[in-house]
């Protein structure tokens, strides 16, 4: 599809050691970073491809513009200034070839490794979108948690993955934390089901972390498994205990098309870590530009 494994072989042979160590210097500084960065890449990806559309705020004469990062689904999602300041090492050793949108593959790569996941070798060659980003389509193209197992089956498989791939993409989960904003439904709706597959213990802690009348639901956070700084295979042991903080979290622990799997990567994580490294390829590869289509920008958050 027109990346490759050597891309910058001639035009920046270092680039792919500048970002690593431009990304673990961030990741020293704040161990919130590697999950936030992760889903940077997801929430890029998922709205017109991977193409740094998520960075952009200003338009090519430096005009502020209502960027994708205000839409509502784009909430707690931060570390755009890690990528630019990557980007701007890369400027510096060799300007206008590496791409906004290719540094925030290589750091989400870089996010899985550091906290003990797999090393995963991407293709690269990706270019940045040059037309306006739309906060609505964003609104419109990141699924919600409550997403349907269904639905989460299709949306992935739209990106060549197989069940085994979608179930382990979201092992993303086995890192970072969820804003009680995103839970209120689930915990407190007038309708909800008498059992979800909540356990009830786990939702007794997930009520007091986040009370119904909460005056911070934007602040306050839960994990989103127990080792929530380590990429490992507990996020599925959780789901099967019914400790998943997202009702698709748990849906994926009981429907049958996912159950399964879950169940091999709760007792087999080097399983969870193949699935996952081929979802992640899969996944940075959604409606990529390259050769000629789209820009190298010089600047990740101006057109
Ligand atoms: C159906 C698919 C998915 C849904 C509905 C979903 C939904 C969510 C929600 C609601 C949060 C909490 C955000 C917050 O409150 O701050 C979250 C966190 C997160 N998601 Fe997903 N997600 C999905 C798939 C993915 C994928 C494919 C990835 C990456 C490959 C990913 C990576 C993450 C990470 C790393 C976090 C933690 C962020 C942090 O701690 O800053 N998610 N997700
Ligand atoms: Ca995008
Ligand atoms: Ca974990």
């Amino acid at each position: 599809g027109g990346l490759s494994y050597n891309f910058y072989e001639q035009s920046c042979p270092q680039a792919e050691d500048i970002v690593r160590d431009a990304m673990r210097a961030v990741f020293m500084a704040d161990p919130a970073a590697p999950p936030a960065l992760l889903r940077l890449m997801f929430h890029d990806c998922q709205v017109q491809g991977c193409d740094a559309s998520i960075l952009v705020d200003e338009d090519a004469n430096g005009v502020q513009i209502t960027s994708e990062i205000t839409a509502a689904r784009n909430f707690g999602v931060r570390n755009r200034d890690s990528i630019s300041y990557a980007k701007s090492l890369l400027e510096s050793q060799c300007p206008g070839q590496v791409s906004c949108s290719d540094v925030i593959i290589m750091a989400a790569r870089d996010a899985v490794a550091f906290l003990g996941g797999p090393l995963i070798n991407v293709p690269l060659g990706r270019r940045d979108s040059s037309n306006i980003p739309s906060s609505a389509v964003a609104d419109s193209s990141i699924p919600p948690p409550n997403i349907q197992v269904g639905d989460m089956l299709r949306l992935f498989a739209k990106k060549g993955m197989t069940t085994e791939e979608s179930v382990a993409i979201i092992g993303a989960h086995t890192i970072g934390a969820t804003h009680c904003v995103n839970l209120m439904n689930r915990l407190y709706r007038s309708d909800r089901p008498s059992t979800d597959g909540m356990n009830p213990a786990y939702e007794l802690m997930l009520r007091s972390a986040c009370p119904r009348f909460s005056l911070t639901p934007n602040i306050s956070i839960v994990a989103n498994d127990l080792t929530m700084v380590t990429f490992d295979n507990h996020y599925y042991r959780s789901l099967m205990a019914g400790q998943g903080a997202l009702a698709i979290d748990t849906a994926m622990a009981s429907d049958p098309r996912t159950a399964p799997f879950v169940a091999r990567f709760a007792s087999d994580q080097d399983q969870f870590f193949n699935a996952f490294s081929s979802a992640f390829v899969k996944l940075s590869y959604s409606n990529v530009l390259t050769g000629n289509q789209g820009v190298i920008r010089e600047n990740c958050a101006r057109m």
